[in-house]
C-alpha cells in the first residue's frame, strides 16, 4: 500500500467518512434506533437513580461495546451479502457468529446494568 504524507486535511476527510458511516448506520439499520432508545433509557435511569462516577464509566463502556459490536455485525452482514447472494453454510456460520458476538455484548451490558441498578431500585 502506498504510504501517504500526514495532512490535517486528510485526517479531517477520514473523520468525515467515519461520521458518514455512523449516519448510514442510523439510516439503514433498525437496530441502531433500538440501541439509541436503550442508550437514552439507561442514561435517563442513571440520572434518576444517581449512579457513581465508576458506575457511569462501566455503563458507558458496556453501551459502547454493544454499539461497536452491532456496527461490526452490520459490516460483516453487508460484506457477506456482497460476496455472494447464494445461500452457503459458511456464510450462515459467519453471520450467525457475528450476531452471536452482538448477543454476548448485549448480555454483558444487561449484566452490568443489573449489577448497578438492582440494588438501587429494590
Ligand atoms: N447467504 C446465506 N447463506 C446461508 N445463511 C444465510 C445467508 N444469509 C443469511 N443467512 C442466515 O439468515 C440469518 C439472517 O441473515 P440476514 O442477513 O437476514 O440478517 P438479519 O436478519 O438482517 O440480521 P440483523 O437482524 O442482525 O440485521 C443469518 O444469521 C444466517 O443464519
Amino acid at each position: 500500500m502506498k504510504s501517504q504524507e500526514f495532512s490535517i486535511r486528510g485526517r479531517i476527510r477520514s473523520f468525515r467518512f467515519a461520521w458518514e458511516g455512523i449516519a448510514s448506520f442510523f439510516l439503514t439499520e433498525h437496530n441502531a434506533w433500538l440501541h439509541f432508545m436503550a442508550t437514552v433509557a439507561v442514561f435517563t435511569l442513571s440520572a434518576l437513580a444517581g449512579v457513581t462516577k465508576n458506575e457511569l464509566l462501566a455503563l458507558v463502556f458496556a453501551i459502547g461495546f454493544v454499539w461497536v459490536s452491532e456496527m461490526f455485525n452490520t459490516c460483516i452482514e453487508r460484506v457477506m451479502d456482497f460476496v455472494s447472494e447464494q445461500r452457503h453454510p459458511d456464510i450462515k456460520f459467519i453471520k450467525d457468529l457475528a450476531s452471536g458476538a452482538v448477543l454476548v455484548a448485549a448480555l454483558t451490558a444487561v449484566a452490568v446494568g443489573a449489577i448497578i441498578f438492582i440494588p438501587k431500585l429494590f
